[in-house]
Protein backbone atom coordinates (compact mmCIF):
# COMPACT_ATOMS: atom_id res chain seq x y z
CA UNK A 1 0.00 0.00 0.00
CA UNK A 2 1.70 2.94 -1.23
CA UNK A 3 0.27 4.94 1.81
CA UNK A 4 2.42 3.35 3.99
CA UNK A 5 5.53 3.64 2.06
CA UNK A 6 5.28 7.22 1.07
CA UNK A 7 2.52 8.57 3.45
CA UNK A 8 4.95 9.33 6.48
CA UNK A 9 3.42 5.72 8.32
CA UNK A 10 6.11 3.34 7.28
CA UNK A 11 7.59 3.67 10.01
CA UNK A 12 4.64 2.45 12.42
CA UNK A 13 3.70 0.07 9.17
CA UNK A 14 4.15 -3.23 11.84
CA UNK A 15 1.90 -2.15 14.47
CA UNK A 16 -0.98 -1.11 11.76
CA UNK A 17 -3.99 -3.52 10.90
CA UNK A 18 -2.95 -3.40 7.21
CA UNK A 19 -4.67 -6.23 5.95
CA UNK A 20 -6.45 -4.82 3.11
CA UNK A 21 -9.96 -5.37 4.54
CA UNK A 22 -8.89 -3.90 8.24
CA UNK A 23 -7.04 -1.37 6.81
CA UNK A 24 -10.30 -0.23 4.52
CA UNK A 25 -13.21 -0.88 7.30
CA UNK A 26 -11.31 -0.94 10.50
CA UNK A 27 -8.47 2.00 10.58
CA UNK A 28 -9.63 5.52 12.51
CA UNK A 29 -7.47 8.30 13.56
CA UNK A 30 -7.62 7.21 16.97
CA UNK A 31 -5.70 3.59 15.96
CA UNK A 32 -3.37 5.28 14.56
CA UNK A 33 -2.89 7.55 17.29
CA UNK A 34 -2.82 4.60 19.54
CA UNK A 35 0.50 3.36 17.41
CA UNK A 36 2.78 6.51 17.90
CA UNK A 37 1.46 8.09 14.77
CA UNK A 38 1.09 12.22 15.46
CA UNK A 39 -2.37 13.60 15.25
CA UNK A 40 -1.58 15.26 12.46
CA UNK A 41 -0.26 12.18 10.45
CA UNK A 42 -3.20 10.13 11.43
CA UNK A 43 -5.21 12.92 9.91
CA UNK A 44 -3.77 13.55 6.97
CA UNK A 45 -3.67 9.59 6.30
CA UNK A 46 -7.26 8.74 7.11
CA UNK A 47 -7.95 11.60 4.40
CA UNK A 48 -6.20 8.95 2.01
CA UNK A 49 -8.19 6.11 3.27
CA UNK A 50 -11.46 8.20 3.31
CA UNK A 51 -10.59 8.76 -0.73
CA UNK A 52 -9.77 4.74 -0.96
CA UNK A 53 -13.46 4.17 0.58
CA UNK A 54 -14.88 6.66 -1.76
CA UNK A 55 -13.51 4.93 -4.79
CA UNK A 56 -14.65 1.64 -3.28
CA UNK A 57 -18.13 2.12 -1.68
CA UNK A 58 -18.61 5.75 -2.35
CA UNK A 59 -18.62 6.91 1.26
CA UNK A 60 -16.14 8.14 3.53
CA UNK A 61 -17.12 5.57 6.64
CA UNK A 62 -17.01 2.23 6.29
CA UNK A 63 -20.99 0.94 5.10
CA UNK A 64 -22.24 -1.64 7.84
CA UNK A 65 -22.28 -4.85 5.64
CA UNK A 66 -18.27 -4.01 5.56
CA UNK A 67 -18.17 -3.33 9.47
CA UNK A 68 -21.56 -4.39 11.80
CA UNK A 69 -23.17 -1.58 13.78
CA UNK A 70 -26.68 -2.05 15.31
CA UNK A 71 -28.75 0.81 15.87
CA UNK A 72 -30.80 0.87 19.41
CA UNK A 73 -33.87 1.17 17.45
CA UNK A 74 -32.78 -2.00 15.90
CA UNK A 75 -31.42 -3.27 18.88
CA UNK A 76 -33.96 -1.75 21.59
CA UNK A 77 -36.49 -4.74 22.30
CA UNK A 78 -38.36 -1.99 25.58
CA UNK A 79 -40.05 0.90 23.89
CA UNK A 80 -41.09 1.95 20.45
CA UNK A 81 -38.02 3.27 19.33
CA UNK A 82 -37.57 5.51 16.22
CA UNK A 83 -34.83 5.83 13.94
CA UNK A 84 -35.06 9.77 13.04
CA UNK A 85 -31.61 9.66 11.34
CA UNK A 86 -30.07 7.14 9.47
CA UNK A 87 -27.40 8.42 7.39
CA UNK A 88 -26.07 5.00 6.13
CA UNK A 89 -23.27 7.13 4.05
CA UNK A 90 -21.74 9.03 7.62
CA UNK A 91 -22.29 5.58 9.15
CA UNK A 92 -24.21 8.34 11.45
CA UNK A 93 -27.87 7.27 13.21
CA UNK A 94 -29.94 9.25 15.83
CA UNK A 95 -33.49 7.19 17.33
CA UNK A 96 -36.43 8.49 19.70
CA UNK A 97 -38.30 6.71 22.21
CA UNK A 98 -41.14 8.95 23.12
CA UNK A 99 -42.46 8.91 26.85
CA UNK A 100 -40.14 6.05 27.62
CA UNK A 101 -40.22 6.82 31.33
CA UNK A 102 -43.66 6.80 32.89
CA UNK A 103 -44.52 10.51 33.29
CA UNK A 104 -45.17 10.21 37.23
CA UNK A 105 -41.54 8.65 37.29
CA UNK A 106 -40.19 11.19 35.31
CA UNK A 107 -40.89 13.50 38.10
CA UNK A 108 -39.92 11.63 40.90
CA UNK A 109 -36.58 11.83 38.88
CA UNK A 110 -36.61 15.51 38.08
CA UNK A 111 -37.66 15.93 41.66
CA UNK A 112 -34.26 13.94 42.91
CA UNK A 113 -31.72 15.80 40.13
CA UNK A 114 -33.24 18.99 40.38
CA UNK A 115 -32.54 18.93 44.33
CA UNK A 116 -29.80 16.84 45.38
CA UNK A 117 -26.97 17.35 42.88
CA UNK A 118 -24.42 20.00 43.50
CA UNK A 119 -24.94 21.78 40.39
CA UNK A 120 -22.50 23.75 38.62
CA UNK A 121 -21.56 27.10 36.67
CA UNK A 122 -18.78 26.88 35.13
CA UNK A 123 -17.76 29.99 32.88
CA UNK A 124 -16.86 29.74 29.46
CA UNK A 125 -13.36 31.41 29.16
CA UNK A 126 -12.99 30.33 25.13
CA UNK A 127 -16.47 32.23 23.62
CA UNK A 128 -17.73 34.37 26.60
CA UNK A 129 -15.46 37.28 27.35
CA UNK A 130 -17.58 38.68 30.02
CA UNK A 131 -16.41 36.09 32.63
CA UNK A 132 -20.26 34.80 32.91
CA UNK A 133 -21.30 31.17 33.53
CA UNK A 134 -23.10 29.79 30.85
CA UNK A 135 -26.34 29.88 30.10
CA UNK A 136 -27.13 26.66 31.72
CA UNK A 137 -26.52 24.51 34.89
CA UNK A 138 -24.26 21.49 34.76
CA UNK A 139 -23.01 17.91 36.56
CA UNK A 140 -20.85 15.76 35.10
CA UNK A 141 -20.81 12.25 37.02
CA UNK A 142 -18.70 9.66 36.38
CA UNK A 143 -18.44 5.80 37.99
CA UNK A 144 -16.72 5.39 41.06
CA UNK A 145 -12.52 5.57 40.78
CA UNK A 146 -12.87 7.64 37.69
CA UNK A 147 -11.32 10.97 38.06
CA UNK A 148 -12.04 12.78 34.42
CA UNK A 149 -12.55 16.58 34.27
CA UNK A 150 -14.77 16.97 31.24
CA UNK A 151 -13.30 19.79 28.98
CA UNK A 152 -15.37 21.43 26.07
CA UNK A 153 -15.02 24.63 24.43
CA UNK A 154 -13.70 27.12 27.17
CA UNK A 155 -15.23 25.16 29.91
CA UNK A 156 -13.96 22.68 32.23
CA UNK A 157 -16.39 20.50 34.89
CA UNK A 158 -15.09 18.67 37.80
CA UNK A 159 -16.58 15.36 38.06
CA UNK A 160 -19.15 14.45 40.59
CA UNK A 161 -19.16 10.57 41.53
CA UNK A 162 -22.50 9.12 40.60
CA UNK A 163 -24.75 8.15 43.90
CA UNK A 164 -26.81 4.82 44.07
CA UNK A 165 -30.16 6.78 42.91
CA UNK A 166 -28.70 8.56 39.74
CA UNK A 167 -27.67 4.63 38.85
CA UNK A 168 -30.68 3.55 39.26
CA UNK A 169 -31.90 5.83 36.58
CA UNK A 170 -29.30 5.40 34.39
CA UNK A 171 -29.77 1.27 34.69
CA UNK A 172 -33.21 2.02 33.85
CA UNK A 173 -32.63 3.92 30.53
CA UNK A 174 -30.08 1.87 29.57
CA UNK A 175 -31.96 -1.59 30.27
CA UNK A 176 -35.00 0.11 27.76
CA UNK A 177 -31.84 1.02 24.94
CA UNK A 178 -30.99 -2.23 25.02
CA UNK A 179 -27.41 -1.53 25.50
CA UNK A 180 -25.14 -4.60 26.32
CA UNK A 181 -22.66 -2.24 28.47
CA UNK A 182 -22.88 0.61 30.91
CA UNK A 183 -22.05 3.81 30.56
CA UNK A 184 -19.38 5.25 32.83
CA UNK A 185 -20.38 8.78 32.47
CA UNK A 186 -23.32 11.43 32.36
CA UNK A 187 -23.25 15.11 31.38
CA UNK A 188 -26.70 16.80 32.52
CA UNK A 189 -27.93 19.73 31.76
CA UNK A 190 -30.88 22.11 33.94
CA UNK A 191 -32.08 24.30 31.49
CA UNK A 192 -33.80 27.31 34.19
CA UNK A 193 -35.88 28.25 31.59
CA UNK A 194 -36.16 28.50 27.90
CA UNK A 195 -33.42 31.17 28.11
CA UNK A 196 -31.13 28.60 28.84
CA UNK A 197 -29.24 26.99 25.80
CA UNK A 198 -26.68 24.66 24.67
CA UNK A 199 -25.49 26.01 21.66
CA UNK A 200 -24.45 24.33 18.28
CA UNK A 201 -21.34 21.54 18.98
CA UNK A 202 -20.33 17.84 18.69
CA UNK A 203 -19.82 15.88 21.30
CA UNK A 204 -16.16 15.14 20.03
CA UNK A 205 -14.10 14.99 23.19
CA UNK A 206 -11.19 13.19 23.31
CA UNK A 207 -12.85 11.18 26.01
CA UNK A 208 -15.45 9.41 24.58
CA UNK A 209 -13.50 9.16 21.26
CA UNK A 210 -16.60 9.79 19.26
CA UNK A 211 -14.62 11.57 16.16
CA UNK A 212 -13.26 8.83 15.26
CA UNK A 213 -15.18 5.31 16.41
CA UNK A 214 -18.69 4.48 16.57
CA UNK A 215 -19.96 5.66 19.93
CA UNK A 216 -23.42 5.77 21.18
CA UNK A 217 -24.66 8.51 23.37
CA UNK A 218 -28.11 8.11 25.30
CA UNK A 219 -30.04 10.69 26.18
CA UNK A 220 -33.27 11.44 28.62
CA UNK A 221 -35.30 14.21 28.67
CA UNK A 222 -37.40 15.25 31.77
CA UNK A 223 -39.85 18.60 32.46
CA UNK A 224 -40.65 21.15 30.14
CA UNK A 225 -40.24 20.16 25.79
CA UNK A 226 -37.75 21.68 24.14
CA UNK A 227 -36.13 21.16 20.25
CA UNK A 228 -33.57 19.66 19.46
CA UNK A 229 -31.66 20.54 16.65
CA UNK A 230 -29.29 18.53 14.34
CA UNK A 231 -27.05 20.54 11.60
CA UNK A 232 -25.27 17.97 9.16
CA UNK A 233 -21.67 19.37 8.65
CA UNK A 234 -20.89 20.69 5.53
CA UNK A 235 -23.91 21.59 3.57
CA UNK A 236 -24.03 24.45 1.63
CA UNK A 237 -26.42 27.10 2.11
CA UNK A 238 -27.92 26.43 5.91
CA UNK A 239 -27.36 29.98 7.55
CA UNK A 240 -25.73 29.65 10.92
CA UNK A 241 -28.05 28.87 13.35
CA UNK A 242 -30.17 27.07 11.01
CA UNK A 243 -30.80 23.13 11.58
CA UNK A 244 -31.40 20.83 9.00
CA UNK A 245 -33.22 18.71 11.37
CA UNK A 246 -34.58 19.33 14.21
CA UNK A 247 -37.52 17.49 16.77
CA UNK A 248 -39.31 18.16 19.96
CA UNK A 249 -38.12 16.50 23.01
CA UNK A 250 -40.05 16.54 25.94
CA UNK A 251 -40.49 14.97 29.50
CA UNK A 252 -39.77 11.11 29.59
CA UNK A 253 -37.91 11.10 26.36
CA UNK A 254 -35.37 8.73 25.55
CA UNK A 255 -32.66 9.41 22.53
CA UNK A 256 -30.06 8.56 20.95
CA UNK A 257 -26.87 10.27 18.56
CA UNK A 258 -24.93 7.07 17.74
CA UNK A 259 -22.41 5.66 15.06
CA UNK A 260 -19.90 8.22 13.79
CA UNK A 261 -22.91 11.04 14.12
CA UNK A 262 -20.32 13.18 16.59
CA UNK A 263 -18.15 13.49 13.38
CA UNK A 264 -20.80 14.47 10.98
CA UNK A 265 -23.84 16.17 12.80
CA UNK A 266 -24.15 19.59 14.85
CA UNK A 267 -26.76 19.53 17.79
CA UNK A 268 -28.12 22.02 19.83
CA UNK A 269 -30.72 23.15 22.24
CA UNK A 270 -30.97 26.94 21.24
CA UNK A 271 -33.13 29.25 23.08
CA UNK A 272 -36.42 29.48 23.04
CA UNK A 273 -37.96 32.51 25.34
CA UNK A 274 -41.48 31.45 25.52
CA UNK A 275 -41.01 28.24 27.54
CA UNK A 276 -41.10 28.94 31.27
CA UNK A 277 -40.41 25.78 32.84
CA UNK A 278 -37.39 24.02 33.49
CA UNK A 279 -35.84 20.76 32.13
CA UNK A 280 -32.95 18.76 33.06
CA UNK A 281 -31.14 16.81 30.00
CA UNK A 282 -28.93 13.67 31.02
CA UNK A 283 -26.94 12.50 28.33
CA UNK A 284 -24.64 9.17 29.13
CA UNK A 285 -21.48 8.46 27.07
CA UNK A 286 -18.42 5.93 27.28
CA UNK A 287 -15.47 7.64 28.57
CA UNK A 288 -12.76 5.38 26.40
CA UNK A 289 -9.73 7.69 27.29
CA UNK A 290 -9.70 9.01 30.53
CA UNK A 291 -8.41 11.97 31.52
CA UNK A 292 -4.67 11.58 32.40
CA UNK A 293 -3.66 15.55 32.01
CA UNK A 294 -6.35 16.68 35.08
CA UNK A 295 -5.90 13.51 37.27
CA UNK A 296 -7.29 10.62 36.61
CA UNK A 297 -5.14 7.38 36.98
CA UNK A 298 -7.90 4.94 34.82
CA UNK A 299 -7.03 3.43 31.51
CA UNK A 300 -9.35 2.52 28.69
CA UNK A 301 -9.50 1.29 25.55
CA UNK A 302 -8.14 4.74 24.28
CA UNK A 303 -5.41 4.56 26.88
O1 LIG B 1 -30.15 19.06 26.34
C1 LIG B 1 -30.01 18.30 25.39
O2 LIG B 1 -30.92 17.63 24.93
C2 LIG B 1 -28.66 18.17 24.75
C3 LIG B 1 -27.51 18.31 25.69
C4 LIG B 1 -26.20 18.16 25.02
O3 LIG B 1 -26.07 18.25 23.83
C5 LIG B 1 -25.01 17.86 25.81
O4 LIG B 1 -25.11 17.73 27.04
O5 LIG B 1 -23.92 17.71 25.22
FE1 LIG C 1 -24.13 17.47 23.18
Amino acid sequence: MSLLEEGGLGQWSRQIPVNGFDLLTQLTEGNLQKTGVPEFTAKEAMKKIELLRQGLWAQVEPPRRELALDTVAEIGIKGDWEQVIADEACRSYAAVCRQAIDSDLAWQWFEWLETRLPWQDPTDTKYRADGKAIPRRTIFSVAKGCNCTYKYSGVAVKPYVEPDWLAEIREKCVDIAGLDEQPNSCNINLYRDGNDQVGWHTDDEPLFEGEYNDICILSLSLGSSRTFQLKKKGVKGVARNEATSSFVVSHGDLCTMEGRFQRHYLHAVLREPEVEEPRINLTWRFITKHNHDDGCTLHGPGN
